[in-house]
């Protein structure tokens, strides 16, 4: 709207208070609003003991381990045994975990896997455990998806990827939302949507194609293509590739070199890269996650995630 006039005092100041927010999104900008009340109201210190010990549930996760030293937090997929594939639980615990990373001591943060994957995606037993079923699973899916999603959109400090070993699903397609992806010469990026009757999420819709033309992104989206780390650096979604037998030496030794580099710095330049495509990329999250919605509730999704549960199918 065009800005009031210099004697209408109040409007004037309420457009000049949005405007300087500039293409912040406005659930966003909301909650920013309901974070300050709430830490200038009476119950403030409640709120925040209720923060202390979220915090130490996400340190306490069993699945997810989160450590902070050298300037690096590191949150760390911890469920070998299951490919680290990514409960309900650990998305939440990643939230959290982002969340103190954005404002804790750290310049950068790292996402590793423990074990011979990197991560194996959304587990897909999320849906056939959820008490409430399918239904119930996939609109508490969509919301848990869409904020997850959501709290890498908005990581103000540079984020890594360290990919350890083969990636699937989610665990790819959110690569196109870090700053530098380093990868063993192990590691592989398998995106099945199609197989498993399910769409493209993370934003990948938007940043794959953009990150390495619609022609390939539509061979990893559509098809199902897996990539080896070296086509995945030649189509730009990986920084780098390190052969597998001195992989983590050479990537945490530069990893504590960059820690070192001004932080306010490497944030103000992340947010000259990234700001202007928060808005979309929020527009594009949105509607990904309410198409997946609807895939979740497919026959073609139903029964993709009934075969491999039931042992009939594997990627
Ligand atoms: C809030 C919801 C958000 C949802 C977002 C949408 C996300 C979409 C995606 O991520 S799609 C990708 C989903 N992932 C898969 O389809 C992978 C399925 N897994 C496999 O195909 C294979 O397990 C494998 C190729 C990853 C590895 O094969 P292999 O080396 O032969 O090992 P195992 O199969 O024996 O695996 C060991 C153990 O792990 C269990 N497991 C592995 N991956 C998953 C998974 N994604 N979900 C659930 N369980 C998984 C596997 O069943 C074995 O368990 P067991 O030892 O038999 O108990």
């Amino acid at each position: 709207m065009p800005k009031p006039g210099v004697f209408d005092l109040v409007n004037k100041a309420k457009w000049e208070a949005w405007n300087s927010l500039g293409s912040l999104p406005k659930e966003t900008a909301r909650q920013n609003y309901v974070d300050l009340v709430s830490s200038l109201s009476p119950s403030a210190e409640a709120s925040s003991q209720g923060k202390h010990e979220a915090d130490e549930k996400a340190q306490k996760s069993k699945d997810i381990v989160v450590t902070s030293e050298d300037g690096i937090t590191k949150i760390v997929l911890n469920r070998p045994t299951k490919k680290n594939a990514l409960t309900f639980e650990m998305y939440q615990d990643i939230i959290l975990a982002l969340k103190n990373a954005s404002t804790d001591n750290s310049a950068i943060t790292v996402f590793t896997g423990t074990g011979d994957y990197y991560c194996s995606g959304n587990d897909l037993t999320n849906f056939t455990s959820a008490a409430g079923g399918m239904e119930e699973a996939a609109s508490k899916g969509a919301v848990v998806l869409r904020e997850f999603v959501n709290s890498f959109i908005d990581f103000p400090k540079p984020l890594v990827a360290v990919v350890n070993g083969p990636a699937v699903g989610i665990a790819v397609t959110l690569l196109g939302l870090f700053d530098a992806v380093y990868a063993s010469d192990k590691a592989t990026f398998h995106t099945p949507f199609s197989h498993l009757g399910q769409s493209p999420e993370a934003c990948s819709s938007y940043t794959f194609p953009k990150i390495m033309g619609s022609a390939k992104a539509t061979e990893m989206l559509l098809f199902g293509k897996k990539l080896t780390a070296r086509e995945a650096w030649a189509q730009g979604l990986v920084s780098e590739v390190f052969p597998d037998s001195t992989f983590e030496k050479e990537v945490w030794t530069r990893l504590k070199g960059y820690a070192k580099l001004p932080p306010n710095s490497m944030r103000i330049s992340k947010e000259l890269i990234r700001n202007n495509e928060k808005e979309k990329l929020h527009a594009v999250n949105a509607e990904e996650c309410t198409t997946l919605k609807a895939k979740w509730l497919s026959e073609e999704c139903i029964n993709a995630i009934m075969n491999f549960v039931s042992r009939k199918a594997k990627l």
